[in-house]
């Protein structure tokens, strides 16, 4: 990344530093937001996004012992591990310096700083690949799999062990988890990957298109065939084929696609010459693996045969704080799609984001974070920018409303202050409290 489009944090609680900083860097980056109070940097951090955040080491006047900025160094990484951290300290001392690179901060400088290293120091730390940077497995892949949470990541390094092999792989996943880019991921992992890959919905063909979509036909094989077709396995010949909703065929389908994956050779319909081929086969079900085992629905031998390995996908709502990283992934995805400047969310576009259970997964989330970006009037999502399709609502159980009474407290709080624009005095007056007592409420919902 160039230091012109990066987005930096500064935080100190000196407001000659935040000034200095703030006007060195000004006219070099894209974004610098300041702030004198470290207990603001989660709320900051989650309704923006940053590149790099410079954080003063000494936030007690009285203690400069450092250990505060390890502290909040700690938490900065804890939740956003791929951003930069260089920790200033007006006083230097290497063992603290040692520590907190330890600890994972990208750099140190002592105060008083030397503006030409600071800008040099940003410049080479944006410049580095935020792969190096991470633990999370990275995969050469061509739509980018936004996430970082351990659930994610287990499916990445699964993904990358699966890839050069020729195992045929199963993906389990609800709807809109992220199946067929995980499929994608493999075949562009895989030493197929200048070869063709081809997805076909195999869930969704009758009877009669089956065979003749997957395996093709003949001139004058049936009455429509007015030319030579070749099928789905053909055209897949040296790549991947990746059959997705493989649950919702039937016994019959099954039948004979367990029959070519056995002989490896296809008959067109009309033709009686076999065609050898050569794929390596993916396909994905939104059945569960105990709805599969269920003989009564899928075959125990088929089941075997496209099941080397499976791989599950987790559902969006077992994926953390990936829900706050994808919606920003998506927020700045449809801003530049559609013209508009950076996105920033607010605190209850951001709480309302993260209490929703998703029942449509990333798919759902992606359509929200869309249509929230048009209907935005400036370039700060609230939470009445955010509407779920009813179709969605209709699938969250009761036990994922909120139901119990501080969830009721806080969700009502945050309606208020939304309809009053975030005025607090009216917000205070239309709930019946008094403004320290809608402060105590704030503070204690950590809002
Ligand atoms: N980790 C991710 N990062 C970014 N985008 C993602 C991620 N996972 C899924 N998506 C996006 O979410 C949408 C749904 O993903 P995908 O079609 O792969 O899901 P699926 O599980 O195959 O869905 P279905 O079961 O309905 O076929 C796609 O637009 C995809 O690009």
């Amino acid at each position: 990344m160039q230091l012109k489009n990066a987005q930096i944090l500064i935080i100190d609680d000196d407001e000659d530093v935040l000034i200095a900083l703030k006007l060195l860097l000004k006219s070099k980056v894209k974004e610098v937001v300041t702030n004198k109070n470290p207990n603001n940097i989660e709320r900051l951090m989650e309704t923006q996004k940053f590149d790099a955040v410079i954080l003063d080491m000494n936030f007690n006047g009285l203690v400069n012992t450092g250990n505060e900025g390890i502290f909040w160094l700690n938490k900065v990484k804890s939740k956003h591990p791929d951003v930069d951290v260089i920790l200033i300290t007006a006083y230097a001392d290497i063992d603290l310096a040692i520590r907190s690179l330890k600890k994972g901060a990208t750099d140190f400088m002592v105060k008083p700083w030397k503006n030409d290293k600071m800008v040099q120091t940003l410049t080479e730390i944006l410049k580095k690949v935020s792969a190096s940077k991470t633990n999370r497995v990275e995969l050469a892949t061509k739509t980018e799999m936004v996430g970082e949470s351990d659930a994610i990541n287990d499916v990445l390094i699964k993904i990358k062990k699966v890839a050069p092999t020729e195992a045929n792989i199963l993906i389990l996943g609800e709807n809109g988890t992220g199946k067929e880019l995980v499929a994608q991921s493999i075949h562009e992992n895989s030493n197929r990957k200048d070869q063709p890959f081809v997805k076909v919905d195999i869930g969704s063909l009758t009877t009669s298109l089956f065979e003749s979509e997957l395996f093709g036909y003949k001139k004058g094989a049936f009455t429509d065939a007015k030319s030579d077709h070749i099928g789905r396995f053909e055209a897949a010949q040296g790549g991947t084929l990746f059959l997705d909703e493989i649950g919702n065929i039937t016994l019959q389908q099954q039948s004979r696609l367990l029959s070519v994956l056995q002989n490896r050779k296809v008959i067109p319909l009309g033709s009686n010459v076999p065609v050898p081929i050569d794929i390596r086969l993916i396909c994905a079900t939104n059945l569960t693996m105990s709805q599969l085992a269920d003989e009564s629905r899928f075959r125990k031998d088929l089941v075997y045969r496209i099941n080397t390995v499976d791989i599950v996908v987790p559902p969006l709502r077992d994926r953390g704080n990936d829900i706050t990283v994808l919606a920003h992934h998506f927020a700045d995805y449809y801003a530049g799609k559609y013209g508009k400047d950076q996105m920033k969310f607010s605190p209850e576009f951001l709480h309302k984001i993260k209490n929703h259970p998703f029942p449509g997964n990333i798919r759902e989330l992606q359509h929200a974070l869309e249509r929230a970006v048009i209907m935005a009037d400036e370039s700060y999502l609230k939470a009445t920018d955010l509407a779920f399709p009813e179709i969605e609502q209709s699938e969250i159980t009761s036990h994922q409303k909120p139901t119990n009474l501080e969830d009721l407290e806080k969700n009502t709080i945050l309606t208020v202050i939304e309809n009053n624009n975030g005025n607090i005095s009216k917000s205070a007056k239309e709930l019946g409290l008094t403004r320290t007592a809608l402060y105590r409420r704030l503070n204690k919902y950590d809002l």
